[in-house]
């Protein structure tokens, strides 16, 4: 089959772009993605993303570059790596962020239409939501969106002792205000995960149009005469290197870090940097790796004084008990993403808008880089700067495609993230101690109750600090004469014809809260640009908040 598009990358936004352009506007589109395909049973369990998250076939594990502000410590950046990319693996909790977020946004690209008002109709058109369906929320899209069916004694009591502090139980944080406690909607429908495949690709296979080749690894762009024509590639664990061409654009959605990588790997970023790597700087973009943006989580783990949570319920007969009951109802523990609450707040005035994301672990969770963790019934609070103001990059480390890049997200390099993580982790403590969790609390591990002071907790947050999976920006919008920008308001890459960026990557500031539903209304809106699709009007709904100025290029 020859190709109008070939889209690199099969996740969470190519699957959405290609399943879009193939099955709504007659495009004929290669997909290549480097991991296998979804047909795992756990990634269609909810309760699966605990197990994936160790798994290396489905993940890419790449470990960040010595953190200066973290005594030299190198976390792991976990990545989905299969088919649907993060929308297979993640913890399926659905999240837009706030108003804020997009139209900073629209403000740093200097296009009204990437404010939040604007990009409000791309969220509800997607979306079929199971309870909602009001100015915030649509229902009958292909983008499931329900309440959990299972929700733990654990993270109930959470909800309620957030509230003796004083936070407001919130039913819908996409809604009126993010501000609050409550119960998080997850991208499920009956028991099962809805990944981008599920949404977007899979409906679009019976168009005769799409190609999608699993475990193929893209090395680099082929680029004649100024544009870029397709992609060299290799299959499984073959050394050949085969070439695929298309007639119209190239896709680049291979996520947050190897986006960047990719474009770098094909001549296009700082020249300084690829000539130390002898690669010739088709075209000099500084921009491309930099700006990179990650949200960050530091924990409370506290034990459990009896069998709360999820601790052993995937082992024995309970295990047993709970697979059973999912396979013959769709009901029980294993619907459960094992995230099931949070909060949104300010720690230093909870009236405030929030500037942290509090999510309610009901077991001990730590990521798989912390060998010290204790097995046990026990509860984790971790607290995510929301708008984190620390940048890190990604560079390369080699010119081979098949090395990881080198990650650098500079956690924690702004105080202010440090302080707001500290101030996240009090506002935690102070949680376990209303009831009704009080009462199934036995003791604080982490931290630790003699660990009380501004300099404890500073250590505790750098000896724990852990990524929430949220990369974004390393191929950042910007208005003309940004030097830093990489992309343009319609996505294209400056300086190349027919290549644009419809990932992660793209967005220049990251969002107050998860990020896949606003990577998917990136790809949505590049799929607009590459067809010349009418854009869609603004829905039209009072505006919640006082429009930004904006300044149009
Ligand atoms: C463990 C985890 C939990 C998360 N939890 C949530 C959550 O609960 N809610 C939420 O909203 N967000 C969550 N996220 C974040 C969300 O899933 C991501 O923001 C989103 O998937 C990013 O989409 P993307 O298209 O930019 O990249 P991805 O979805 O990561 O897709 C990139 C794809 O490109 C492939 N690829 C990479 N390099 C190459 C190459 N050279 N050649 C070919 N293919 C390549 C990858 O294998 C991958 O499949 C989570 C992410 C992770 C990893």
């Amino acid at each position: 089959m020859s190709y109008d598009h070939i889209v690199v990358g099969g996740g969470t936004a190519g699957c959405l772009a290609a399943g879009k352009l193939a099955g709504e506007h007659g495009a004929r589109v290669l997909v290549l993605e480097a991991g296998p395909d979804d047909r795992n049973p756990l990634i269609r369990m909810p309760a699966g993303f605990v197990k994936l998250l160790g798994v290396e076939k489905y993940m890419w594990f790449y470990k960040s570059v010595a953190q200066a502000r973290l005594g030299g410590r190198r976390p792991i950046v976990p990545q989905g790596r299969v088919l649907g990319g993060g929308s297979s693996v993640n913890a399926m909790v659905y999240m837009r962020g706030q108003p804020a977020d997009y139209d900073g946004w629209a403000d740093e690209i200097g296009d009204e239409h990437w404010s939040y008002d604007a990009l409000l109709p791309y969220f509800t058109g997607m979306e079929d939501n199971a309870r909602l369906n009001d100015d915030y929320h649509g229902v009958g899209g292909p983008w499931k969106v329900s309440d959990l069916d299972h929700i733990c004694e654990l993270s109930r009591a959470f909800v309620l002792a957030a509230q003796g502090i004083g936070l407001p139980h919130n039913s819908d944080f996409n809604g009126r205000s993010q501000r609050g406690v409550g119960a998080y909607q997850v991208t499920t429908r009956d028991g099962r995960r809805c990944s981008a495949v599920d949404a977007f690709l899979r409906p679009a296979m019976a168009s005769g149009r799409l190609e999608v080749k699993t475990s193929c690894l893209v090395h680099s762009l082929i680029i004649e005469d100024g544009r870029a024509v397709g992609v060299r590639y290799s299959q499984g664990e073959g050394r050949t290197v085969l070439e695929a061409r298309c007639d119209g654009e190239v896709l680049l959605a291979a996520g947050a870090i190897a986006t960047p990588k990719l474009l770098m790997l094909s001549g296009i970023g700082p020249a300084d940097h690829l000539k130390t790597h002898g690669i010739h700087a088709l075209v000099d973009l500084p921009g491309v790796g930099a700006n990179l943006q990650d949200h960050t989580e530091t924990p409370v783990v506290a034990l459990c004084n009896g069998p709360y949570g999820y601790y052993g319920h995937d082992r024995g007969w309970k295990q047993m008990r709970n697979g059973l009951e999912y396979l013959v109802n769709r009901t029980g523990p294993v619907t459960s993403n094992g995230v099931e609450a949070g909060a949104f707040f300010d720690p230093d005035d909870l009236s405030n808008d929030p500037k942290i994301q509090q999510f309610c672990v009901p077991t001990v969770y730590l990521d798989k880089d912390h060998t010290d963790q204790q097995a046990s019934h026990g509860l984790t609070l971790n607290s995510c700067v929301a708008k984190p103001r620390s940048r890190g990059s990604v560079q390369l480390a080699s010119a081979d495609p098949k090395d990881q890049p080198l990650v650098d997200p500079n956690y924690l390099a702004d105080p202010e993230d440090l302080r707001l993580s500290i101030g996240g982790v009090r506002r935690a403590r102070e949680i376990l101690q209303q009831e009704p969790l009080r009462s199934m609390i036995a003791r604080e591990i982490f931290p630790g109750p003699d660990k009380m002071s501004d300099a404890d907790l500073a250590e505790h947050a750098k000896r724990f600090v852990k990524t929430v999976y949220h990369p974004v920006g390393t191929c950042r919008m910007a208005r003309e004469g940004d030097i830093g920008g990489v992309l343009g308001a319609d996505m294209r890459v400056r300086g190349v014809e027919g290549l644009r960026v419809i990932d992660a990557s793209a967005i220049p500031t990251i969002i107050a809260g998860n990020t896949n539903a606003a990577v998917l209304v990136v790809a949505d809106k590049a799929v607009e640009f590459i067809t010349g699709a009418k854009r869609r009007q603004p829905a039209g709904i009072a505006p919640r908040r006082e429009p930004s100025t904006l300044q149009t290029a």
